[in-house]
């Protein structure tokens, strides 16, 4: 998107304010004006107190100043009021599009880059607009009201300047045009030296149980260095800039001299005459420095517009929600023939994989790492869409649920599952408004968290801190279980759920998971480890993103099977509980 385009969006951002942007500009233009008065009254205000006619040389100077005072507050008061609306529509648009992106791409842009654009671009942006528009629209209309009395006093020295702008004005614009090309890098550099801040702070424990903190803060120091660099090249841009205007103002006065002496000896033009356009030409070149001063700030405004807008026009990257959202789903799903490759990578991570998990069935999905396990369930939460094959539900395709019915129908429990900032209460009724007390203990209950919650000083109240940091890896598990079982899901898929959690929290879940038979509900178990996978009614063995074998526990897991290929215990009861490092 070129400065042209970005420009004008940003100034069409502007918009839905037209009404008070008109107002500004009107109040701008009428302050501008007084401005313009004040020098004639003053010169005629010695003449009225020569007169001895104070009321009417006080009168106007009184008047002109309260307008005045009082034009500029309503204009500064509704300029601010208009761009801090202008950026938290910016914001909650920038938001809303990150929503609907592909999580793929959202992970390879990185968490500290998205955030940028929803906040520090977006402040950026109004920050450059409240300084430099407001000041460049003020001295524009001081500007022009200067030009016209200089053409009212001498239309050729006026023409003479006029004719000398575009070159006076060019040489800055350069500047400018580099700063602005500049200001997406540096927004770049900055995000991915906040990436590696906020990698670091959230894997301390790590960074410390490998005595790496040297290496981290030198990786930061790396980061900040690019970043630093890019500032250094943005300052001289700066200083640049600077002294190319003050240079073309500078010209400018030397050039009118010149010609405004020339006219004078021609007689053309009277020696005063020459003095007050000076005068006004002295004005007006100061205004011309301030206006070329922000216009590479409000470039880098720009700029950095042009990196929101950029990620407004991505395609959205959900799936359309349908209409389906029937009363009586059974929870059959079956999977045919689908093939999926994560963007950018050449090698399908699911190669035409055929299932089905029938009504009230227990089926695991048995695999060695990266099988492509996650990915099948990724799938199925419509996370990503497929390359090529379907995935249906009582027989329709899952794009003709409605979104929301199948995200109750189908509940997943991820491999780490990630809980919110607030209470506990608030993380288990996640998505689900107006769930009753009784629903959420109830819910705890079944997993074996309701113990544990109720020995925390506050209980359900209890915050779990970012990331839900502040609970054990079990202890969040457990949450993230009871979350999905609080949306009584006809499907429930559980990926890798009982590695982190206690023994006894384990058999609750188990029981839970089992009593499914009676429920009618579906579950997909994913899982590494052969001894839970017995505990299925079925097994489905994914190796390298095919289906390898499928059966009963007892044909799949028998001594000699597959699984000694990569060496599971495929004996089932074969004491694996608690040894959750294997998958
Ligand atoms: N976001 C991603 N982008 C690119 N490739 C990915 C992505 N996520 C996973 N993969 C690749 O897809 C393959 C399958 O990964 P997946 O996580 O589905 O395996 P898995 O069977 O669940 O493994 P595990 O049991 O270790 O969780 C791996 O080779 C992995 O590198």
């Amino acid at each position: 998107m070129g400065t042209m385009g970005a420009g004008r969006r940003l100034l069409l951002s502007l918009s839905p304010e037209r009404r008070r942007c008109a107002a500004v500009m009107g109040l701008m233009a009428a302050s501008a004006l007084g401005e313009m008065a004040v020098p004639y009254y003053m010169g005629r205000a010695s003449d009225w107190v020569a007169r001895e006619d104070e009321l009417a040389a006080i009168l106007p100077m009184v008047l002109l100043g309260l307008s005045s005072a009082v034009t500029e507050l309503v204009c500064d008061v509704t300029f601010v009021g208009t761009l801090s609306r202008t950026q938290s529509r910016l914001q909650r648009r920038v938001f809303a599009a990150v929503l609907r992106q592909s999580i793929t791409e959202l992970r390879a842009d990185g968490a500290g880059d998205v955030a940028m654009r929803v906040t520090r671009d977006a402040e950026d942006v109004r920050e450059a607009l409240g300084e430099a528009l407001s000041l460049l629209l003020w001295y524009l209309a001081r500007g022009l009201c200067l030009f016209a009395t200089m053409a009212w006093l001498s239309p050729r020295m006026a023409l003479l300047t006029a004719l000398a702008l575009p070159l006076l004005l060019a040489l800055p614009r350069a500047v400018g045009h580099f700063r602005q090309a500049l200001a997406p890098q540096m927004q770049k550099a900055q995000a991915r030296a906040s990436e590696v801040a906020v990698e670091t702070f959230q894997a301390m424990a790590t960074v410390r149980s490998f005595a790496n903190e040297d290496g981290a803060a030198a990786h930061y120091r790396q980061r900040l260095q690019q970043s630093h660099r890019l500032e250094k090249k943005d300052v001289a841009l700066y200083t640049a800039s600077l002294w190319t205007s003050g240079f073309s103002a500078l010209a400018l006065k030397m050039g009118i001299l010149y010609y405004g002496g020339q006219l004078v000896a021609a007689g053309t033009v009277s020696t005063g005459d020459l003095v007050t356009f000076l005068l006004y030409q002295i004005q007006f070149t100061d205004v011309l420095r301030v206006l070329l001063d922000y216009f590479p700030t409000l470039m880098k405004a720009v700029g950095s517009s042009e990196k929101i807008f950029e990620f407004l026009d991505r395609e959205p990257q959900v799936a359309p929600s349908g209409t389906m959202a029937p009363t009586d789903l059974q929870g059959h799903l079956q999977l045919e023939d689908v093939w999926f490759s994560y963007p950018g990578r050449q090698e399908p991570v699911l190669k035409g994989v055929s299932l089905e998990l029938r009504p009230g069935e227990v089926l695991a999905l048995l695999g060695p790492p990266g099988a492509g396990k996650s990915t099948l369930v990724a799938l199925v939460s419509r996370l990503h869409q497929p390359t090529a094959g379907r995935l249906l539900l009582d027989g329709h395709p899952l794009p003709a649920y409605q979104h929301s019915y199948l995200c109750r129908q189908v509940a997943v429990v991820p491999q780490e599952p990630l809980l919110f900032a607030r209470s506990l209460h608030a993380n288990i009724s996640y998505g689900l408004g107006g769930c009753s007390w009784a629903q959420v203990t109830a819910a705890a209950r079944r997993v074996g968290a309701h113990d544990f919650i109720t020995r925390l000083p506050q209980g359900y109240d209890t915050e779990v801190g970012e990331l839900g940091g502040q609970l054990s890896g079990g202890q969040r598990q457990a949450v993230a279980i009871a979350r999905a079982l609080l949306r009584d899901p006809r499907i429930l898929i559980l990926d890798e759920h009982t590695s982190a959690l206690d023994t006894e929290s384990q058999q609750q879940v188990e029981q839970e998971i089992l009593a499914a038979k009676g429920s009618g509900r579906a579950v997909l178990m994913v899982t590494g480890r052969a001894a839970l996978a017995a505990r299925a009614q079925r097994v489905v063995v994914l190796e390298g993103g095919e289906v390898r074998q499928e059966g009963p526990p007892h044909e799949v897991l028998r001594p000699g099977s597959l699984l000694r290929d990569w060496g599971q215990q495929g004996a089932p009861g074969e004491g694996d509980r608690g040894s959750g490092g294997e998958g």
